[in-house]
């Protein structure tokens, strides 16, 4: 499906978002929406707002992990796979953030101050790569809600954090006032209560080697570096089977009445290392504990393996397995399970590794790491993500995949996608849009063929070149090559020209993925698709992440085009895919008539799903020559969610000499009570030898306004032959509210230096990057070596 359509996550954002994820593509807030919308405790239906937070009596003393009753929405999956996840509860003996009349960025300062605190205590460097994922994290989210006044701010606040931390680490001033509570879960003797003595440092829980042990669901806290933790001890569920489905489920009943009064932080799943790969029987009790809790549960856990430094079992070859394959496969095995409970194969539970055992020395586990530590780390950065969202009020965002939430398209991205959307028409439009004739290259053929010929030397006699020798040689293949695309393009576009109309040849399409059930013993027996002279195209489609693998294909994608007379032409892009949850489609039919002596007229209707949703969206354009002018205008009307959206727009675009094209255009789009205006400036020079050579200069500005806000923006792109096989490529751009992007390209496959420039210049970003002075005007820089 082409890019500039709208795709199915229509952004809900405000313009200032909109220019920030021009920018920023890897956002807290563009977490996909969630599929496992089902509130962890249903039926409970409190604001997410803080200014509307019911807050409930004092809590008891021993559960002084959690006093306020908050909706549990599922947190997102996180877009990198690691234990970052945005959790969903609040914690009581932390300062409301809601309540906090601070200005948010006020309030992140002090978060941030808070987590380099906690993490100097135990230890941590800010190097740690979820460390680091934290504070990037904060440092976007941050960005995303910043008033332009405080940009600047943002920006050096990563500094000036780290040194008060320090100092108040140094001065024990003022107190840390830090704490989370955690819920743990799992089956009887799998060392839930174990794991919390481990972590607390003292035997508070009762454990038992021979029977279940906890009774009851209870409140266990203690003080570990400072920081307080709360957790809630519960019960172990029994090994699943019909017998014991009715106390397995009053166990989770009692726990979920615990927890709707005094919300954790964060959940603990616990199984044992040393036996799960001995045939996985519990999943009964994984679907056991979505059924009650709802599938959000998954979104706010970590799956804890006890017993994780027992002898190891012998791989199914009869040869003993490393260490680090044995934990890889035991949380896959787990993960496994978890998408088949919760019907989702995107989640990526993070998992903690723990070895309670007293002779686990200092906590290390065989491979060398310090399980408690890296056990605390998880856990902050969970509570210290969820309350950045509190803070910067993100839930809205959050809550995009819950049914009842209103959802708003972007109308500057609305606008932006229609004003570079162009209905296609068949034949003849490359050549004009490459404004080439084929008298233009005619010039060059001749040129070629009066050439002399040329004697092409040997590696050897090569060798025996003087150096400009050399240069000379290599510069007159160059140009001769040059000459020679050229001419190979005239014959394809006279080609083109000849064939119009005749059936195309058939064509052997790319092999397809096929599932990974299909595994045929002989490799010659492949799923094939060949393309005939037959109108429409159908191929199956593969998602390599579905988890209905015996079918495989879940989709199928569908192209077909006519020619129903010499003007007149049609095509129907679509892909549907389907599976037990959701069905999609992304579909467009287009018609394009070519009035022989007057405009082309064009018309397409897009039907796509947005989650349950769908976009209609009808355009219609109409574009002719005027002059040296290529004029188009165009309307789109786009229905969601039973509002509808309508825009209109003019394009005008022309030549100055051959080499030189000017595009100017503008458009309005309103919808919802909305209005937003916007239009671009783009002037593109081209090389002498494009498009055979890619050498061009396009500067662009576009202006969009909605409401008061405005923003003018401007963008470099230059691509450039610097030499004999050494290419740059340039990419800058920059808006009013002074948030740009830089690129830089260079690859070669002569020139040793550029290289090197390039690894400097990595190694320098890398560098920066592990200081965290990340400057919003140069966010990516990039390098490719040929
Ligand atoms: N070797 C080893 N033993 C462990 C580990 N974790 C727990 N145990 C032992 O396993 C037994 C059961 O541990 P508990 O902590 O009582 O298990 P639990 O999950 O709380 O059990 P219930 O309270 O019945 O739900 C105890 O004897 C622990 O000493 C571990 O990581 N390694
Ligand atoms: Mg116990």
């Amino acid at each position: 499906m082409r890019n500039n359509r709208i795709q199915s996550e229509i952004t809900m954002m405000s313009i200032k978002d909109w220019v920030l994820s021009q920018l920023v593509s890897n956002s807290l807030a563009s977490a996909r929406p969630l599929s496992g919308s089902d509130s962890f405790f249903e039926g409970e239906q409190f604001s997410i707002h803080g200014s509307t937070q019911t807050t409930t009596t004092s809590p008891p003393p021993e559960a002084a992990a959690a006093d306020v009753s908050q909706p549990l929405i599922p947190a997102q999956e996180t877009p990198h796979p690691s234990p970052l996840r945005q959790a969903t509860f609040e914690s009581s003996n932390q300062p409301r953030v809601h309540q906090n009349k601070l200005n948010p960025l006020e309030n992140i300062e002090k978060l941030q101050i808070k987590f380099l605190r906690v993490l100097h205590r135990l230890s941590h460097s800010t190097n740690d790569l979820m460390v680091a994922k934290v504070l990037y994290r904060i440092h976007l989210a941050t960005l995303i809600r910043t008033q332009e006044p405080d940009l600047k701010k943002v920006n050096l606040s990563s500094d000036k954090a780290k040194s008060i931390a320090l100092q108040q680490e140094t001065s024990g001033q003022p107190e840390l006032d830090f704490s989370f509570s955690i819920l743990v879960l799992g089956k009887t003797g799998v060392g839930k209560s174990s794991t919390i003595n481990s972590i607390l440092n003292e035997a508070k829980a009762q454990t038992n080697a021979f029977r279940p042990s906890t009774d009851r669901v209870h409140d266990i806290s203690g003080v570990v570096n400072g920081i307080k933790i709360s957790f809630i001890d519960t019960p172990g569920l029994l090994p699943p089977s019909p017998n014991t489905i009715g106390r397995n489920r009053k166990i989770l009943q009692k726990i979920k009445k615990r927890c709707r009064k005094y919300p954790p932080d964060m959940v603990l799943y616990f199984e044992r290392l040393d036996v799960i790969n001995t045939g996985y029987s519990d999943f009964p009790l994984l679907k056991l504990v979505t059924e009650v809790f709802g599938s959000g549960i998954w979104f706010n856990t970590m799956l804890v393996m006890t017993h994780s430094s027992s002898p190891l079992p012998e791989g199914s070859s009869g040869y003993p397995v490393t260490y680090e394959s044995y934990l890889t496969q035991c949380t896959n095995l787990l993960q496994h399970y978890i998408h088949q409970a919760v019907s989702d194969s995107k989640l990526d539970t993070p998992v903690l590794f723990v070895e309670n055992h007293p002779n686990c020395k200092d906590k290390i586990l065989p491979n060398g790491q310090n399980w408690k530590s890296q056990f605390l780390l998880s856990c902050l950065c969970t509570k210290i993500l969820s309350d950045v969202n509190k803070i910067l009020d993100f839930h809205d965002r959050m809550e995009l995949g819950i049914p009842g939430t209103p959802r708003i398209p972007s109308l500057p991205h609305l606008l932006s996608s229609f004003l570079k959307h162009h209905i296609s028409t068949p034949n003849g439009d490359e050549i004009k849009n490459l404004n080439l004739s084929l008298s233009d290259l005619e010039e060059d053929e001749q040129e070629y063929d009066s050439l002399p010929p040329i004697r092409i030397l040997t590696k050897t006699q090569f060798k025996k070149l003087t150096n400009s020798q050399k240069n000379d040689y290599l510069d007159e293949l160059d140009y001769r090559e040059t000459l020679y695309l050229k001419k190979q393009l005239k014959e394809e576009l006279q080609k083109e020209k000849k064939d119009e109309g005749d059936p195309p040849e058939p064509v052997v399409l790319p092999d397809m993925a096929v599932p990974p059930s299909f595994d045929p013993s002989n490799p010659l027996h492949r799923y094939r698709c060949l393309v005939n002279s037959d109108r429409w195209l159908t191929r199956p489609v593969l998602d390599p992440h579905g988890w209905d693998h015996d079918v495989g294909f879940d989709g199928i994608n569908l192209e077909g085009q006519t020619q129903v007379n010499e003007n007149l032409h049609t095509s129907v892009t679509g892909q549907f895919s389907k599976d037990k949850r959701e069905f999609n489609v992304q579909s467009a039919c287009c018609a394009a008539y070519v009035d022989p002596c007057g405009p082309t007229y064009g018309g397409e209707v897009d039907v796509q799903s947005s989650g349950n949703e769908m976009v209609y969206t009808v355009h219609g354009n109409m574009k002719g020559n005027l002059g040296r002018n290529l004029a188009e205008c165009g309307v789109s009307v786009m229905s969601f969610a039973g509002n509808y959206y309508a825009g209109v727009k003019v394009e005008d675009g022309f030549w100055v000499g051959k080499r030189v094209k000017f595009v100017v255009n503008g458009g309005r789009m309103g919808g919802g009570g909305r209005v937003v205006n916007g239009g671009s400036l783009e002037a593109v020079v081209r090389g002498r030898d494009y498009p055979v050579r890619n050498d061009k200069v396009s500067l662009m500005v576009t202006v969009l306004s909605m409401g008061k806000d405005v923003v003018v923006g401007g963008n470099l792109e230059a691509e450039f032959r610097v030499g004999r096989g050494t290419n740059l490529s340039l990419n800058g751009s920059l808006n009013n509210r002074n948030m740009g992007q830089l690129c830089v390209k260079a690859s070669s496959s002569e020139r040793l230096e550029i290289g090197l420039i390039a690894v400097v210049s990595i190694f320098r970003v890398v560098l920066r990057r592990m200081g965290f002075n990340g400057s919003d005007k140069d966010m990516s820089q990039s390098s490719d070596i040929r």
